[in-house]
């Protein structure tokens, strides 16, 4: 092998060794020559000093006022009125590191430990239980960049969610902050979540993103000028200034990592879990938003993220590394202290390896099962505290607490930063934005409301005055009935599982209440339905020629109105507990009972007595008594019988009666579909909460 294939192989990113080795490029070197540079490299990886961070005096403080920008960044004075910031247009991508981060203020340090973790989790009924993490024990000091590794189904991410709170079902153990006991309200209000997936408001932009997150999370208390400035400060940090007019949905993946972690950098969170940050970026993406992680949590951050086999380079950018394997302690220290760990065990890195993926490769056991054992008790499930970087420095967690006091319980009942009001206002300017963005929600639904409206009118034109076509506009009333029930309810069926994912985010963030959100999202949605619904029936009503009676038309538009809500409710219910396979199969079959007891195919008359009640539940029935009522019911005149000799229902009351209804019902239809609306809705505000807390 020569040098160049041995650079190709291992150590492509490492300067150092490249230098090394572009000297023997070439030539055929003997392995004892690589063995000693590979000890040298790892030796001085052990090493090698924090690359990154800010000393002391450049962390910048809370009053700090001023910052100046190089990487093409220039003249950026803080504060309302001063030169815009100007960004090198060409630079796309890359982050400006040695922003001096004014707008994030430097955080007291939060050290977190857990004594005895355990995780178990229900099977489901008959299936028992199981445990993923057992008794593990760890401690994650302040201003530390963390790392939580391990193979695929180790428990990383069981950790990360037992550790941040959004996991509390089946946790069992100590979780401390500071040697005080964790309170998790008030350890919420100091941390943060960032999801695997992105989780952003796809048609929103960058900047319209994080302006509505700036008022969500810090309130009219906080003047525009510091939101703004904060804002600015951290899209340049994060490299996305440039991109303050994309819309989120069409940011790259690197790009949306960095914007779901300045949204939350917003408030400037103490702790910061992240599930996963690197994945499925590219190596570059990779280096930077790591760079970033460290960037913070030099400012007093504890930054904790779960991450896959981390090049060594990549490895070498954390503090600390805890490894987990079956959900036991492999090792926890500093990463700089891994090699030396390793040796200590008889399980000596090989002198080609990267000790990430060594770890990782004993931790699956590709050696032997007995060394994940050997590990566990080397580190005593993660009690041991050998391997912290500098050991004497720990601090003692009295001194700690003293430096450091983190509130207890705190008598504030509302997690939320602001108000239900502030909370409302801003879910209401974001929702507003959507729906005049929304292809699916806003524009789809109006222009299928005008072509279905289009293609029943033209197939029953002229129905509604013909006393020869009565069984055809009847059979029109129940098409139009099963198109406001269903266009609705799929289109929330389908929809809904996607914007569920971005409310448990940002709920749990706490950036606004359920009851906010729930209230907006009724709110937000009057408007549009009345709309698609109004244009709907003014095309249909008119075309297939219904009495040109305005009472009976408003009569016709308001059940039509209630039957999309009651469709509606129908569909968020579905759709807030079940996925969208499953909600898609769920809802045209809970309609179908709805129709059987219409009174559509079998009167409500020959409904045998056994099944009378389904016809009290339906609110199909309702609607098509109503509909009924409307066009038929109100003392309607003798129809005209223009298009056949004999016309059997020329006489409205006897088709009444044939179907028997009776045509003055409507207030009794009214208030029934209002009712069931409602119900719906806070059936469907009741599975949300329920869901929120089965996620947990
Ligand atoms: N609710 C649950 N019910 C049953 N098993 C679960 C549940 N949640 C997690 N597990 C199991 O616990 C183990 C750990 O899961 P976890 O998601 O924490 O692994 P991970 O280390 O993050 O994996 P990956 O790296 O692949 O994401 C897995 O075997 C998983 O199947």
């Amino acid at each position: 092998m020569n040098a160049r294939q041995y650079r190709s192989l291992h150590y492509r990113n490492d300067p150092h060794l490249s230098e090394v080795l572009d000297k023997l490029d070439g030539s055929s070197i003997d392995m004892e020559f690589i063995q000693q540079e590979m000890r040298a490299d790892l030796a001085g990886f052990t090493e090698k000093p924090p690359v990154y961070g800010l000393t002391t005096e450049q962390i910048p403080t809370q009053n700090g006022k001023s910052a100046h920008h190089q990487n093409g960044v220039s003249n950026w004075v803080n504060g309302n009125g001063h030169p815009p910031v100007t960004v090198d247009e060409d630079s796309d991508s890359d982050f400006i590191l040695d922003t001096h981060l004014e707008n994030l203020p430097h955080r007291e340090p939060v050290d977190i430990e857990f004594k005895d973790l355990s995780l178990t989790v229900n099977l489901g009924f008959r299936k028992g239980d199981k445990e993923i993490l057992h008794n593990v024990n760890g401690k994650f000091p302040g201003s530390q960049l963390i790392a939580i590794m391990g193979p695929s189904g180790a428990g990383k991410s069981t950790l990360l969610d037992a550790l941040s709170g959004f996991k509390t079902t089946g946790v069992d153990g100590a979780i401390l902050l500071n040697g005080r006991r964790r309170d998790l309200p008030t350890f919420r209000r100091m941390s943060c979540y960032i999801t695997q997936d992105d989780r952003l408001n796809p048609l929103l932009t960058v900047m319209e993103n994080m302006t509505i997150a700036a008022k969500l999370k810090l309130g009219p208390n906080v003047p525009y000028e510091e939101k703004a400035t904060r804002i600015e400060g951290i899209l340049l940090m994060l490299g996305l200034y440039n991109h303050c007019d994309t819309l989120a949905k069409r940011l790259s993946g690197g790009q949306k990592k960095r914007l779901s972690i300045a949204l939350e950098l917003l408030n400037n969170p103490t702790v910061m879990f992240l599930d996963e940050p690197t994945t499925g970026l590219d190596s570059h993406s990779c280096n930077k938003v790591i760079e970033l992680l460290k960037k913070l949590a030099t400012q007093g951050r504890t930054i904790i993220c779960t991450i896959h086999q981390p090049t060594a380079r990549l490895f070498e950018q954390f503090d600390q590394v805890y490894v987990l394997s079956s959900g036991n302690c492999m090792y926890q220290g500093a990463t700089t202290k891994l090699v030396p760990f390793l040796q200590s065990v008889d399980l000596s890195c090989p002198m080609y390896h990267n000790p990430a993926d060594y770890i990782i490769e004993l931790a699956c056991g590709e050696y032997g099962f007995d060394k994940c054992d050997t590990l566990k008790t080397a580190t005593s499930n993660g009690s041991s505290w050998v391997w912290f970087s500098d050991n004497a420095k720990l601090y003692k967690a009295e001194r700690l607490m003293k430096m450091h006091p983190i509130q207890r319980k705190t008598k504030q009942k509302s997690l939320n930063d602001t108000s239900f009001g502030n909370q409302m206002s801003c879910l209401m300017e974001r929702g507003i934005i959507k729906i005049k963005r929304d292809t699916t929600l806003t524009h789809l639904r109006v222009i299928v409301n005008v072509l279905v409206a289009i293609m029943l009118g033209s197939l029953y034109v002229g129905a509604g005055n013909e006393g020869s076509r009565v069984l055809d506009n009847y059979n029109l009333l129940f098409a139009i009935l099963i198109h406001h029930s269903m266009t609705t309810m799929m289109l929330t069926v389908l929809t809904f599982p996607t914007e569920m994912n971005l409310l448990l985010k940002e709920h749990f963030n706490r950036w606004y209440s359920l009851k906010a959100y729930f209230t907006s999202l009724t709110i937000l949605d009057i408007p549009i339905t009345v709309f698609s619904c109004f244009i709907f029936s003014a095309i249909i009503y008119v075309w297939t020629a219904q009495p040109l009676e305005w009472y009976r038309f408003f009569m016709f538009f308001a059940i039509s109105l209630l039957i999309v809500l009651v469709g509606q409710g129908m569909g968020l219910m579905i759709g807030a507990w079940f996925d969208v396979v499953n909600g898609t199969f769920l809802a045209p079959v809970s309609t179908i009972p709805m129709m059987m007891f219409a009174g559509f195919g079998v009167t409500l008359r020959d409904l045998p007595d056994y099944l009378k009640w389904g016809s009290y539940v339906s609110y199909l029935r309702y609607g098509l008594e109503g509909f009924v009522g409307a066009i038929y019911g109100v003392g309607r005149e003798t129809l005209e019988c223009e298009e056949a000799l004999y016309c059997h229902y020329k006489y409205p009351h006897k088709f009444l009666s044939e179907i028997t209804m009776s045509g003055d019902m409507f207030w009794y239809d009214v208030i029934a579909l209002s009712a069931t609306a409602i119900l719906l809705r806070i059936g469907a505000f009741i599975t949300l909460k329920a869901k929120i807390k089965a996620v947990k």
